[in-house]
């Protein structure tokens, strides 16, 4: 069966309430979307009750991270996997590189990402989880060892095979990431098909088949449709330009595809 594609917009921290009015306006009018593409956004927390409430229906609704414990508590600055289900979102992202490095604070490990995604999961939620190497570890030849040995083994340390149904892998390589460098589709479907490969191997051939691996990394309209073509690309996970009209024509691009 053909995997449908998943294109996230991950709005980071950005936004005011004029402008994230102006952009679910602009995504409200984008016209149809291909039957094959499935659309989420991720607004900072602060707008999600707009969000959800004044988007298409077709588009739905993440959060950019969820804390590691089920239930609220004394967890200050956090949003809980149940307090997340319970408000309707039905998305979450964990394991983002910029969460990764932790913007001068303490980063998060691939250990409590995967604790974090198996809690979402839990929950009935669905999860994006994102992994990824630094141009440092590219140079280095060892972003295979780092993706799938170090990221993926702890998805699969924590993971049942059966919630693999509900997660999407986003391989966000950091050196295109914000950059204007888009990793060339040989370079992305390389890894991707890596990744499904190793899945197939370590949980099994059905999940990796219908597992969905998108892309992210300075994804614009005009790379969009070529990427689509890779045969393990499943969509795309796209950060800036998620914040414009282009977004509309990323969803576009995959029509055919
Ligand atoms: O989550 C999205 C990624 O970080 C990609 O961001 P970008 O499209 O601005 O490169």
């Amino acid at each position: 069966m053909a995997r449908k594609f998943l294109i996230g917009g991950n709005w980071k921290c950005n936004g005011t309430r004029e402008n994230v009015a102006a952009l679910v306006e602009v995504l409200n009018e984008g016209g149809e979307f291909p039957d094959n593409a499935e659309v989420v956004v991720a607004p900072p927390s602060i707008f999600l009750q707009t969000v959800k409430d004044t988007i298409r229906p077709d588009i739905k609704v993440s959060t950019q991270n969820v804390g590691k414990n089920v239930r609220p508590g004394a967890y200050t600055g956090e949003l809980c996997a149940s307090m997340i289900k319970d408000f309707g979102v039905e998305w979450v992202i964990t394991g983002h590189s910029e969460r990764r490095v932790g913007f001068g604070c303490a980063g998060e490990s691939s250990d409590l990402i995967a604790e974090k995604s198996k809690v979402a999961l839990d929950c009935g939620l669905n999860v994006i989880m994102c992994i990824g190497e630094s141009l440092a570890v590219r140079e280095a030849n060892q972003t295979l060892e780092l993706v799938l040995e170090d990221h993926m083994a702890a998805f699969l340390k924590t993971l049942e095979e059966a919630d693999w149904s509900r997660v999407v892998v986003a391989y966000e390589p950091v050196w295109a990431i914000g950059t204007g460098v888009t990793a060339s589709p040989a370079q992305a479907q390389e890894v991707h098909s890596a990744i499904r490969a190793w899945v197939g191997e370590k949980v099994s051939p059905a999940v990796a088949e219908s597992l969905r691996i998108i892309y992210g990394g300075s994804v614009k309209s005009s790379n969009a449709a070529e990427l689509a073509t890779c045969p393990d690309i499943d969509g795309f996970l796209v950060g800036g330009a998620s914040l414009k009209p282009d977004f509309v024509d990323i969803i576009k691009a995959v029509e055919g595809k």
